[in-house]
């Protein structure tokens, strides 16, 4: 019976375009400590740099390894999930860790078709048990955890943000840096990427990796001010019910629910939401749950860890004004 994996445990370093770690990354690594040696694995040639180094040493990593994709685009799934394949199996990787975003979900299951891995995606904790993955994942809107135990050898497992604490170790590590050349099979070069266009960027954190949540639903009317106010002094994200997002008062990308995000922030502030079925699904493993709502026979109530029964235009820019005054005052 062992608790730690005998091969590595892979970590994928999702990073920003300016080389920052993003933040779910940490909570992997914490996780991964406890599974077994970590490698981070850095997608481009020019690997991380000195800052991104000395933190994944302050979290324990052991080797960073640097695929060099060869010009290939590293936001093409197929490419990712090619070059994980092949570092995966030159390492006799244990597991692999990526965050569950759209992408990286994709990502997994091409992986699981190319190495034959188990694969467990929107898990919410992961360890080992009797020499084997064991992940859990919260289903059914969130009224049931479900435990999945990787049965083939080499694991691979998307963990949603907010899944755990980040811990640093007590003793820092240097990791070992090693470059690898990647080759990728011709199928992973199907599709290129012709055009990009960036968005206007936000301040706020992404939906589904923000530790803080505050929702607007029908009972904003299309005023979505007090929701984003409050987001803004709690730094957290903006996000909606598909009845907003359907009216076209914020876009698509802001739905949680069955057919939009799935979120479990630390925190999810509704405003003016009914607490649908279909919403609920979305939301319902968050954290805290706070509900404004000016019905009281509202369902919300029902899964609200604090129920305030008033009109959100009202309360949220009391709630907003309490909180920059306590801001104030902390200097
Ligand atoms: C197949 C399918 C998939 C779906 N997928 C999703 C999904 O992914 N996500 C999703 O959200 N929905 C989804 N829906 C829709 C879902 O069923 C609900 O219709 C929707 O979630 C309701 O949104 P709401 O809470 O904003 O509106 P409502 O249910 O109309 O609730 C509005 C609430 O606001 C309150 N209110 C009104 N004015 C105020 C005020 N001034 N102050 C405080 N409270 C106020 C009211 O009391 C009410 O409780 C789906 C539906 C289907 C059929």
């Amino acid at each position: 019976m062992t608790n730690h994996l005998a091969g590595p445990v892979l970590v994928l370093l999702d990073h920003a375009p300016d080389g920052t770690l993003r933040a779910p990354v940490l909570e992997l690594l914490t996780l991964g400590r406890r599974l077994g040696s970590v490698h981070g694995v850095w997608l481009g040639a020019e690997g991380p740099g000195g800052d991104v180094l000395a933190a994944l040493g302050a979290y324990g990593v052991d080797v960073v390894d640097v695929l060099d994709l060869g010009g290939a685009d590293a936001r093409l799934t197929p490419v990712v999930a090619d070059a994980l394949a092949d570092l995966s199996a030159a390492l006799g990787a244990a597991a692999l860790l990526l965050t569950s975003s759209f992408d990286n979900k994709e990502v997994a299951g091409r992986l699981g078709v190319r190495s034959g891995a188990g694969v467990v995606v929107d898990a919410s904790d992961a360890r080992v048990v009797d020499g084997r993955v064991v992940a859990d994942k919260t289903v059914l809107a969130g009224t049931w955890t479900t435990s999945c135990a990787v049965r083939t050898p080499f694991a691979v497992v998307a963990l949603k943000a907010n899944s755990a604490q980040p811990e640093p170790v007590a003793s820092p590590t240097q990791p070992a840096v090693v470059a690898h050349p990647v080759t990728l099979a011709d199928d992973a070069r199907q599709a290129v990427v012709v055009e990009r266009q960036e968005r206007t960027r936000s301040d706020r954190p992404a939906l589904g990796e923000a530790q803080v949540v505050v929702v607007g639903g029908r009972g904003t009317d299309g005023d979505f001010s007090a929701v984003e106010e409050l987001a803004d002094v709690l730094g957290g994200a903006v996000g909606a019910t598909r009845v907003a997002t359907d009216e076209g008062w914020i876009g698509h990308d802001a739905q949680i629910g069955q057919t939009g995000v799935t979120i479990a922030p630390r925190l999810y502030i509704g405003a003016g939401v009914s607490g649908a079925v279909h919403h609920r699904g979305g939301m319902q493993a968050s954290g805290v749950i706070v509900a404004v709502n000016s019905d009281p026979e509202s369902p919300i109530f029902e899964i609200a860890d604090l129920g305030i029964v008033g009109d959100l235009f009202t309360v949220l820019p009391q709630a907003t004004q309490e909180l920059r005054r306590i801001k104030a005052a902390q200097g």
